[in-house]
């Protein structure tokens, strides 16, 4: 935090209060030193919802989700968690929201009983350590040392912690991250039932199956900027008019005929899927790839049109820069 030299919010925008907006985040701006790390961010989170912010490695969606936990300064732009600035009401704020950090660790010699007794003992009126135990399936484990912890685990007894005063906002960045497939499955049912319960989630995540499958809304986040936001579907179904196709093609297919469909006008991407390429253009792709095969006397395997999925859509806008951002 060594660049959080506080600075004038005067250019801030005016939020504009919405009856069940928890979160009202207006003109977010945060920067370490030359590096624009949050650029203009939006955001209207809403009571009752698993919100996802959604975006490549290093978009800025960390540095959001401190500023919305009071825990980073914002170079300019509002926050209201709850109608409170979290900054200013640190305290009003913290008592309601719960917050579980990027590969957050405890003691390894804590066991899991201590470290919700400890944690509850910072509340005034803390959820009984036994409930939450039952309801993230921690009872057996409740003497063990965290460090004896499986991975799921440990991931669970921070969710625990970060529920354990009641908040009524959440905030659980990268949750899944590098959990084994069932154990992410278990997570999300998990994080379901804690929305269920009248807790509105903020979760950061790079997952696109874990923001699609969880997410009653998603911010896309790219580059410090939101530069998409709705349900799942709204943002599938926005860029229709791109289509999809899998096309597997026979064994003796002439050489460079991936080429020349990655070179058809219609086509805009070639890529692998398994043994199937996935081509993506224009309305007119599938019209276009069927003739030119057909040119060539190439009869595929199986060619099929693809749903169109949040991936798709994350690749869109995020995608063409992603690796140059990274390197
Ligand atoms: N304390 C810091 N000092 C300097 N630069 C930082 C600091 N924290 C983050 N950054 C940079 O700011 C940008 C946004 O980082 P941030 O962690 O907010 O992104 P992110 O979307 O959460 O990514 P990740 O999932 O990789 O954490 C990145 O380029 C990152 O390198």
């Amino acid at each position: 935090m060594a660049n959080d030299a506080p600075t004038p919010q005067a250019h801030a925008r005016p939020a504009e209060p919405r009856e069940d907006a928890v979160v009202e985040v207006r003109g977010l701006r945060k920067s370490y030193g030359a590096k624009r790390a949050v650029d203009g961010v939006d955001l209207t989170i809403r009571r009752g919802q698993i919100y996802a912010i959604l975006g490549p490695n290093g978009a800025g969606k960390t540095t959001t989700v401190e500023m919305i936990a009071g825990l980073r300064s914002p170079d300019a732009g509002t926050v209201r968690v709850l109608g409170s600035d979290p900054e200013r009401s640190r305290h009003q704020v913290q008592e309601h929201l719960g917050v579980q950090l990027q590969e957050a660790r405890l003691p390894d010699k804590l066991r899991v009983r201590e470290a919700l007794d400890l944690y509850a003992s910072f509340y005034p009126d803390p959820a009984d350590p036994a409930e939450l135990l039952s309801l993230l399936r921690l009872e057996d484990k409740a003497e063990s040392p965290f460090g004896k912890l499986s991975g799921g685990q440990q991931q669970r007894l921070s969710i625990a912690l970060s529920l354990i005063g009641r908040p009524q906002v959440a905030i659980l960045d990268e949750l899944t991250t590098g959990l084994d497939p069932q154990a992410r499955r278990d997570t999300w049912a998990l994080i379901e039932s804690v929305r269920d319960s009248g807790v509105t989630i903020i979760l950061v995540t790079h997952f696109m199956d874990e923001a699609e499958r969880l997410a009653d809304r998603i911010a896309i986040i790219d580059r410090g900027r939101v530069v998409a936001e709705g349900t799942a579907s709204e943002l599938i179904s926005a860029g229709q008019e791109r289509r999809s196709l899998l096309l597997r093609l026979p064994s003796e297919a002439p050489a460079g005929l991936r080429e020349m469909l990655a070179d058809l006008p219609e086509v805009d991407e070639v890529s692998e899927v398994g043994a199937a390429l996935r081509i993506s253009g224009a309305e007119r792709v599938l019209p276009a790839v069927v003739a030119a095969l057909d040119q060539r006397g190439v009869i595929p395997d199986e060619l099929r049109t693809a749903s169109r999925n949040l991936e798709d859509v994350f690749v869109e806008l995020a995608g063409a820069h992603h690796e140059t951002q990274e390197a």
